[in-house]
């Protein structure tokens, strides 16, 4: 799957010309997108205003930037309690040290050495009060005080369970599914052919291949116990025993329905560890089970090696071993992921760009970059419609520091904690304030339409594997009281900024239109969710692929319907 960035987005755009909307003269004229530019600087002479400028588990990238901060004191504390344990053995060796030299002194003459009062004296003490000193150094332990500190710490600072260890397993083998991607490469750190310099031990694949065994995900359990077996075979230091990695390898073998390849990677198990009690245990189990299915097919008059027969006797995953079957959504959603666009070259020979002066006449010094990718429903991104200045304000907004801080709401007085929604009336300093009043207001110039009815401005932050299953975002007739209390209607349309560019997946597709788009920094997606009648458009379904490597920042503003009545009439007609 090809990694989008702006440029990349240019070039392989299905509309080589941007299409110039009456702003001259009032006919569309079609100019290459290089000259583009060149018209506006020299004919408007002003600038194009381009704008100055992620389930209680760690998913988004602000709460893993969290744990780092966490692993800083834990580095710390580590490092200060190593000090701490070599202190005490230099001490110990220097007592010990004073012991011997008594031994070498009185080596030669023991009569004369304790007839030496002083001698006599000290020895006693070494034995007596040095010695309880030794003692009480011996069993104070520092390394208790660590522990102690940490499990205080685990109250300050974030700290991972084995949940969220789980989580991340879960999400990385999403990522490895949805994208397809090789599990030789993922363990060299290699994602689509990039290198990210991160690699895999044995024991980091053998986790990877335990959590999915857990979860019922046999398939992802044997490729990635297979993976640790290759690993150790590379490692200097092994870092996870052969025989756990084969034990588990069997009881996937066993769930597969193998009794023969279990019986084989049990034995591998038993060659390096001939004591396993367990395994001694299933070796017997595996071979009377083997020896009456043979008995039963020779009464049968059937050979007794039979469908399960497996001389290699390695473990192989077969993907029907993967938990829960893909529904064709899904299939579709990932194909889209992966960029395996699906609209026909006729298609996309209709689709257009163009500048837009939205519905505002100011727009005529500003236009924006309008491209419209899919026509029915009309899905169009905006490019350059968000500054860095106003990005980072949003971000600033949402980010968890921000979330703790208590803010006034400037109209009901109450004190109230801001969350990832950016309430316009929240209490924000002033540029903030003026940065998210001009947003609203763009949007609002753009669409043409009534802002007022539009919910809080919601900020996602998709970490690791973060991502959003198909889903409308108009509630559907079954759930029509879903926006009742905000007495403003269903959800007409939806506009999606993205706040940062992804550097691998984290798409937003549209599994019935077949369309994927690719985040980039500064750009919005526009769409109407209802049919001028009121209707869901079924056709918006649409979801947020998982993030394969970066981040992924997006804002939504959901707009509503009432207020709009005069923007965008309604007809009775089911088809607009
Ligand atoms: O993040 C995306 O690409 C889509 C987000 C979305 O659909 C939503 O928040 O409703
Ligand atoms: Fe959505």
């Amino acid at each position: 799957m090809p990694s989008r960035n702006s440029i990349d987005n240019i070039l392989n755009h299905p509309c080589l010309f941007w299409r110039t909307h009456i702003m001259f003269s009032g006919h569309q004229m079609r100019v290459p997108n290089c000259v583009w530019a060149t018209i506006l600087v020299s004919f408007l002479a002003l600038p194009f205003q381009g704008l100055a400028g992620d389930d209680g588990i760690f998913t988004s990238n602000s709460d893993l930037q969290g744990l780092l901060t966490t692993e800083a004191e834990l580095v710390k504390g580590l490092q200060h309690y190593i000090q701490q344990e070599e202190q005490k053995i230099l001490k110990l060796k220097q007592i010990a040290k004073s012991y011997e030299e008594i031994q070498i002194h009185a080596q030669d003459d023991k009569e004369t050495y304790v007839g030496n009062p002083l001698n006599s004296y000290l020895l006693i003490k070494k034995m007596t009060s040095d010695w309880t000193d030794v003692k009480e150094m011996i069993s104070a332990n520092p390394g208790e005080d660590f522990l102690q500190n940490i499990t205080t710490q685990k109250e300050v600072f974030k700290w991972p369970s084995d949940q969220d260890l789980n989580g991340a397993a879960v999400a990385l083998v999403r990522l490895q599914s949805t994208y397809k991607l090789d599990t030789d490469d993922l363990a060299h750190g290699q994602l689509n052919g990039k290198s990210y310099g991160t690699k895999l031990s044995a024991h980091d694949c053998f986790e990877l291949g335990r959590q999915s065994y857990n979860v019922g995900d046999h398939y992802h359990s044997i490729l990635w116990m297979n993976q640790a077996l290759k690993r150790l075979e590379e490692e200097e230091n092994k870092t996870v025993d052969a025989g756990d990695v084969y034990e588990y390898l069997a009881f996937s073998a066993y769930v597969q329905g193998n009794i023969r390849r279990a019986l084989r990677l049990t034995n591998k198990l038993l060659e390096v560890q001939p004591g396993h009690t367990r395994a001694m245990g299933n070796k017997v189990y595996y071979e009377s089970t083997l020896q009456t299915e043979n008995d039963a097919k020779f009464k049968r008059g059937e050979d007794g090696l039979g469908e399960f027969d497996d001389p290699e006797g390695v473990a192989i995953a077969e993907e029907s071993d993967s938990p829960g079957q893909k529904t064709p959504e899904k299939t579709n959603y990932e194909k889209l992921c992966r960029g395996e666009n699906e609209l026909t070259e006729a298609y996309k020979a209709k689709l257009f760009c163009q500048y837009t002066t939205g519905q505002n006449p100011y727009l005529i010094y500003q236009p924006y970059k309008e491209e419209v990718v899919h026509l029915k429903p009309k899905i169009i991104i905006y490019h350059e419609v968000l500054g860095d200045n106003e990005i980072n304000t949003i971000k600033t907004l949402s980010t968890p520091r921000f979330k703790r801080a208590t803010v006034q709401n400037y109209k009901t007085g109450e004190l109230e904690t801001a969350n990832y929604r950016i309430s316009k009336t929240a209490w924000l300093k002033r540029e903030e304030h003026n940065d998210i009043e001009r947003i609203y207001q763009r949007v609002g110039d753009i669409t043409g339409l009534n802002m007022d009815t539009s919910e809080e401005l919601q900020v996602s932050n998709y970490g690791m594997g973060g991502h959003y299953e198909p889903h409308f975002d108009f509630a559907r007739r079954e759930e029509e009281h879903a926006f009742k209390s905000l007495g403003t209607g269903n959800r007409i349309a939806t506009w999606l900024f993205y706040e940062s560019d992804v550097d691998q997946g984290g798409a937003t597709v549209f599994p019935q239109l077949g369309i994927g788009l690719w985040p980039k920094k500064g750009s919005a997606v526009f769409w109407y969710n209802l049919h001028r009648n009121g209707e869901g458009d079924e056709m918006t379904r649409h979801a947020a692929c998982p993030v394969l490597a970066g981040t992924k920042w997006v804002s939504n503003f959901w707009l509503h319907e009432r207020g709009q009545e005069f923007i965008r009439p309604c007809t009775t007609s089911p088809f607009e």
